[in-house]
This record gives C-alpha cells, structure tokens and sequence, in this order.
C-alpha cells in the first residue's frame, strides 16, 4: 500500500508512518516542518518538504503520488496559542484541509483519515464523552477542526468521500525510537518528564479551582501506539464506502496533578510545581467513550495504564537527552 502522511515530521504522525514502513507500506511524508525538524523523519519515507497552504504544490502531490490513501496529521495544535491568534488557527488547519480536500477531489483521490480531537467537544454535559455528544468548541483550535469534519462530511455527502475523523484525547508515550517532542513543547507529560531530567526547575499547573476532585483539569491520556493501531483499523474500514467518526481515549481521567503523581512513581523524581491562573480555553474535564471503535472496528488498547504510558514517554525522553 502507498500512504500520504501529511504532518509526518511530527510526533503522532511520525509514529503512525514508522508503524506503517514497518508493516511494508511506501510512505510519503508531506510536512512543511515549522513545528518539527527533518532530523525527525523515519529514513525510509520519502519527503515532500510543503505547505498545505500551497494548493498547488498538494494536488501536484497528489498526482504524482496515486496514493492508495491519505493519512492527514499537519495542523497547529495549540489550544492556548488559538486562543491568542485564531485567525492562525482557522487558516493553517481548516484552509489547509479544504486545500487537500480541493486537492483529492481534482486527482479523484477519496479516502482520508484525519486527526480530529477531543477539543471538538468543549465542556461535555456528561462523561465519558460519546461521539453524539454535543459539538461546542471552548478553544479556536477545536472550533477549527470541527469545520474541517464539518467539510468532510459534505465532501462525503456530495462527492463520496471516504473518511474517518478519529477524535484523539490526550495522546502521550513512545514506541521503540521514537516519542513526542514538540517543538517548541507545550505538552503537560514532556514538559514534566522535562523536570525530572533536570532540563526545566518545574512543572506548572493552570487553574486550581475546576470543579474536579483536587481542582485541576482532568484529561484523558492515550498511547500513541494504540492510537496508532486504530489508524490501521480505520484504514482497512476505508475499503467499503461511506464514512466514520471515533474517539480515541482509554476511558480514564487523570487530574494534572494525578499526572505529576504518576510521573514522581515512574521517574523517582520529586518535581516540584508552580500554581499559575487558568490556560484561557481549557475545558475542565475531557474523557473519552470508546466504545464504538472497540464494537464496530474490534480496537483494543495495549497500553491503557498512565503509569505504563509514562514510562514508556520517561524511557525514550532519557535516551533523546542523554
Ligand atoms: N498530541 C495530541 O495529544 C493530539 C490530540 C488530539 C489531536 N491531535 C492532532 O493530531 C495531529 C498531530 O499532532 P502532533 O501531536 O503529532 O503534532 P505535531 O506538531 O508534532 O505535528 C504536526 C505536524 O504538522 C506540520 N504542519 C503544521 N501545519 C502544516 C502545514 N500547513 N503544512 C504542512 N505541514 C504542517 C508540522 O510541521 C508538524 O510536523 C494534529 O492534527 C493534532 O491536532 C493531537
Ligand atoms: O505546563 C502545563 C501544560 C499543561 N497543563 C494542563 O495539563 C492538561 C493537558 O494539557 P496539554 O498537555 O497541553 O494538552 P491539552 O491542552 O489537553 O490538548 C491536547 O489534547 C487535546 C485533546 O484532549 C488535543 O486536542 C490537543 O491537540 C492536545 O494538545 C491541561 O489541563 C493543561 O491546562 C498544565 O497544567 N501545565
């Protein structure tokens, strides 16, 4: 099989292309790197180093490529930052979708998988968060992935699009080589991992006062191996026509300072932490149902303890710094 991955420099993205190089398939990695670095990419991919903003040079792409399917991981991810330059949000993720989109439909390329999120939600009336739950953005970067499913539903109804949006919670941990560094990281687990390593002095907590058990967010952690395994499970489901929406999270919340906890058992480190306000847009309490994909595509979590995900972020965060 032959893969476009778009955001393929990145952590999920990389991660998913070196599962699939590992499996057999050709993969292409299309990232134009601003928030990565080529160093990053797995060796055997070949690389298109562009912008999804560049219409032209995607369809190109895409042309040239007659990829089997589509994998489509480049945004800006960011909560916080949309909050502060939406504009930035709603042009990079919902316009570089509608490019590639654009781009599909010109080529008669239809099957795409797209890394949606759990920000699609906003603050859930209940949980765990099932995929009918209501769709309110609390944050710019979830309102602009909701219009890009939003498209994508249309581009099915009216084009036959083939996709499946996957409604990743908070994604974390490492496979063999390769884990998550943002860049720069504004991620609670690396940041943490961070201070136990002696490269930050320590973590901040935002907010205090959230209606949760000890005050802070709680979130929903998943493997990004097992994440991985469900874009397999989705790809192999674009093979009939139509089109799939899933939440991808292991079905526990964690609060942050539960997190910082788990991270003191994993590491042996005391990380000290800081109190700051709120983060503008953070939704108080985000956990997933993931039902429908364990029924209807047999998913199953390999690693749904957040001692085991840490650990596994912990082992390759020393070797990246060593
Ligand atoms: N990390 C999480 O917990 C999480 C949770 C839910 C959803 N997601 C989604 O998963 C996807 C991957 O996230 P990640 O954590 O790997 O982020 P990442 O920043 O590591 O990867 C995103 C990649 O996209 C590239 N990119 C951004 N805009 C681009 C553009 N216009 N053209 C070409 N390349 C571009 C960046 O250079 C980067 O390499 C994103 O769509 C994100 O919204 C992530
Ligand atoms: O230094 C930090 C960083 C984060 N947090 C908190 O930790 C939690 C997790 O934050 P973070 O790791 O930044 O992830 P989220 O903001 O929850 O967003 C992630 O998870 C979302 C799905 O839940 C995805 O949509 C996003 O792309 C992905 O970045 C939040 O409550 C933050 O307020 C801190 O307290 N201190």
């Amino acid at each position: 099989m032959n893969f476009l991955v778009t955001g393929g420099a990145g952590y999920i993205g990389g991660t998913v292309s070196r599962i699939l190089l590992q499996q057999g398939a050709k993969v292409t990695i299309y990232d134009n790197l601003c928030h990565a670095k080529a160093s990053a990419l797995p060796a055997q991919a070949a690389f298109i180093q562009g912008d999804l903003l560049d219409r032209q040079l995607i369809e190109k792409t895409l042309r040239e490529g007659k990829f089997d399917a589509i994998l489509h991981f480049a945004a800006l991810i960011e909560a916080g930052e949309s909050m502060k330059k939406p504009e930035l949000y709603f042009r990079n993720n919902t316009g570089g979708t509608l490019n590639l989109l654009e781009a599909m439909l010109a080529t008669g390329q239809n099957k795409l998988v797209f890394s949606s999120t759990a920000a699609c939600y906003g603050e859930p009336e209940s949980t765990p968060i099932l995929e009918t739950a209501k769709l309110q953005p609390t944050n710019a970067y979830g309102e602009s992935k909701l219009l890009s499913e939003t498209m994508m539903r249309w581009m099915s109804e009216i084009h036959g699009l083939r996709y499946a949006a996957l409604r990743y919670f908070n994604v974390a941990g490492a496979i063999e080589g390769y884990g998550e560094a943002h860049e720069p990281e504004s991620h609670l687990i690396p940041l943490i991992l961070d201070v136990a390593l002696g490269r930050r002095q320590s973590i901040k907590i935002y907010g205090q006062d959230y209606p949760t058990a000890d005050g802070t967010c709680v979130r929903d952690y998943i493997h990004v191996q097992d994440l991985a395994e469900a874009h397999i499970l989705a790809l192999k489901a674009l093979e009939q026509p139509g089109h799939h929406i899933f939440n991808l999270g292991s079905g526990q919340g964690f609060t942050v300072r539960q997190v910082i906890e788990s991270a003191r058992r994993v590491t042996g480190h005391a990380i000290p932490v800081i109190e700051e306000p709120r983060r503008p847009g953070d939704p108080a309490v985000l956990v997933a149902s993931s039902d429908k994909i364990k029924s209807e595509l047999g998913w199953k979590p390999n690693f749904p303890e957040l001692d085991q995900i840490i650990a596994s972020a912990w082992e390759w965060h020393q070797k990246r710094y060593a």
